[in-house]
C-alpha cells in the first residue's frame, strides 16, 4: 500500500528540521522526500502541525517486563533480580510472556518507538507479538547458566542458538535475532568459549549487559582477574556487530576497546539511575566514537517505555556526569535513539531518506509544553513526551493513526496483561 505523510516538517539525517512530504512505495519503503507533487497514494496522514521523526530505536529492553512494572522498586540490582525478579520470572509461562510483549508492544507504539532489542525466554511469543503489533526487533534468549548444572546451563545457552536461527527473517523480516547470554559473570566461561564462536560461524550477532554496576565488574575481577573488556575481548565477544547494553563502569582501555572493535553501547539512564547503577561516560564514548544507542531495559526498573524520557535523561544524565552542561547536548540525544540505535541493532532504518524503510513517528508540536518554538530538535529532546505522538509507522503500514493503535487492541492487551500479571504474582507468592 502506498502512503504519504502530508503537510509536516521533516528531520533529515543532518538533523536540520525542513518542511517536507515522505512518500511510501508499496513495499514499504520510502520513495520520496521533500515538497512532492499531489500523486495518488493509497493512504494518506496527516502531519500538519508536526515533525515527522525516523521511528525510534529501543536498543535494549526486556518487553514482558511490562507485567513486573511496580512490582519491586527501590532496591539495587542484584537484590531486586534475586529477592524479586528471578522468583516471579520462574512462574511466568509462554502466554504470560507474549501478553507482556503485546503491552510493551502497545506502549512502544503510542510513544513512537517502531524497533526494538529484546533479551528475554519463550521468545517465540514475543515473536508472534511483534508479528502482530507490526514492530520491528532484534530478539535473542537470555543465557543465564549461574546456579544450573551442567546440562542444564549447556541447554540454555544451545536454546539461544538455535532460537536465533529459528526466528531471524520471522513477522516478513522485521525480526532479527541475536545470542544473548545475560552478562559476562552469569554465564560460565567454557560455554561462551564454546558458543560464541558458533553464534559468529552461524553470522548471529551477540547482546549482553556489560559494566552495569561496580559489582559486576569486579565478579570478573575477581573470576577471571582482569576487567571484563579484557575478558570478553579474550573470549570473542566484542565483535563488530556485537552490542552491549549499560557501560557504565568502563575505564579508558574498555571505551578504546568498544572504540576499536566497532561494538555499540546502549544507555538505559532510567534504569541506572532507578537502580543506582552509575552514571555512564556518554560523552567520553561519543568522543572515543563508540556508537552510543538508547534503551528502556524493563520497565520494572524504568518503569515505562518511552525513549524520549530516555533522550531527556540521557542529556540530563550526561551532563551531570561529568560536571558539563555542555556534554551530550540535544542533537546527540536525537541521534542516539534514533540513527544511533539503528547502528546499534545493525538495522537499515534511522534515517528519513529515500531507499530507506519506513519507520516513522509523526509527533505533534501543536502542545502546550512545546511552545513557543525555538529550536525544534531542543524540543525533541528536552520537552517532547511520548504522548505527543500522533502516527507511528512501520516498514510502510500504519501501526497508529491519530492516536489510536490499529494493530493491537490496546484495551484487550491491557487486561489481559493485568489479569496475568495478578495470577503470576499469586502463582510466585
Ligand atoms: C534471562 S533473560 C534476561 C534477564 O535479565 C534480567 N534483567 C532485567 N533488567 C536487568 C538489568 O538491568 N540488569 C541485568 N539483568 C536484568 C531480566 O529480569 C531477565 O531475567
Ligand atoms: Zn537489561
Amino acid at each position: 500500500m502506498t502512503l504519504l505523510v502530508t503537510g509536516g516538517r521533516v528531520l533529515r539525517p543532518d538533523l536540520t528540521v525542513e518542511r517536507a512530504d515522505v512518500r511510501v512505495d508499496d513495499d514499504g519503503r520510502i520513495d520520496a522526500v521533500g515538497a512532492l507533487e499531489r500523486r495518488e497514494t493509497d493512504q494518506t496522514l496527516d502531519a500538519s502541525g508536526g515533525i515527522v521523526l525516523p521511528g525510534l530505536v529501543n536498543a535494549h529492553g526486556h518487553a514482558a517486563m511490562t507485567l513486573l512494572r511496580g512490582y519491586a522498586d527501590d532496591k539495587p540490582l542484584d537484590a531486586w533480580l534475586q529477592e524479586d525478579v528471578w522468583p516471579i520470572e520462574g512462574v511466568l509461562t509462554p502466554e504470560d510472556v507474549g501478553a507482556g510483549a503485546r503491552l510493551a508492544a502497545v506502549e512502544m507504539i503510542r510513544s513512537g518507538t517502531t524497533a526494538f532489542a529484546d533479551m528475554y525466554f519463550h521468545v517465540g511469543t514475543v515473536a508472534e507479538a511483534v508479528a502482530d503489533a507490526g514492530l520491528r526487533a532484534r530478539l535473542g534468549h537470555g543465557v543465564v547458566t549461574v546456579g544450573k548444572d551442567d546440562e542444564a546451563a549447556r541447554a540454555d545457552f544451545a536454546e539461544s542458538l538455535a532460537v536465533a536461527e529459528e526466528y531471524d527473517g520471522a513477522a516478513d523480516g522485521r525480526v532479527t535475532t541475536a545470542v544473548m547470554p545475560h552478562a559476562p559473570h552469569t554465564v560460565d566461561t567454557d560455554l561462551l568459549a564454546e558458543f560464541v564462536p558458533k553464534a559468529h560461524e552461524a553470522g548471529v550477532p551477540l547482546h549482553f549487559h556489560f559494566n552495569e554496576t561496580a559489582e559486576y565488574v569486579e565478579a570478573i575481577d575477581e573470576e577471571a582477574g582482569v576487567r571484563p573488556g579484557a575478558y570478553a575481548d579474550d573470549l570473542g565477544m566484542l565483535a563488530d556487530d556485537t552490542w552491549v547494553a549499560h557501560g557504565v563502569h568502563l575505564d579508558d582501555a574498555e571505551i578504546d576497546l568498544l572504540a576499536e572493535r566497532d561494538v555499540a553501547v546502549v544507555h538505559c539512564p532510567a534504569s541506572n539511575m532507578k537502580l543506582a547503577s552509575g552514571m555512564a561516560p556518554v560523552q567520553r564514548l561519543r568522543d572515543a566514537g563508540v556508537t552510543v544507542a538508547l534503551g528502556t531495559d524493563g520497565a520494572a526498573s524504568n518503569n515505562d517505555l518511552d525513549l524520549f524520557d530516555e533522550a531527556r535523561d540521557a542529556a540530563m544524565l550526561g551532563k551531570l556526569a561529568v560536571d558539563d552542561a555542555s556534554a551530550v547536548p540535544a542533537e546527540a540525544a536525537v541521534e542516539m535513539a534514533t540513527r544511533g540505535g539503528a547502528e546499534a541493532l545493525g538495522l537499515p532504518v534511522g534515517r528519513i531518506e529515500a531507499g530507506a524503510p519506513a519507520d516513522l513517528a509523526v509527533v505533534d508540536f501543536d502542545a502546550p509544553h512545546l511552545t513557543p518554538e525555538h529550536d525544534p530538535v531542543s524540543h525533541l529532546a528536552y520537552a517532547a513526551r511520548g504522548s505527543d505522538v500522533r502516527h507511528t509507522v512501520c516498514d510502510g503500514r500504519v501501526l497508529m493513526r491519530d492516536r489510536e493503535v490499529l494493530t493491537l487492541d490496546a484495551d484487550a492487551v491491557k487486561r489481559e496483561a493485568a489479569e496475568r500479571a495478578r495470577d503470576a504474582v499469586d502463582r510466585a507468592s
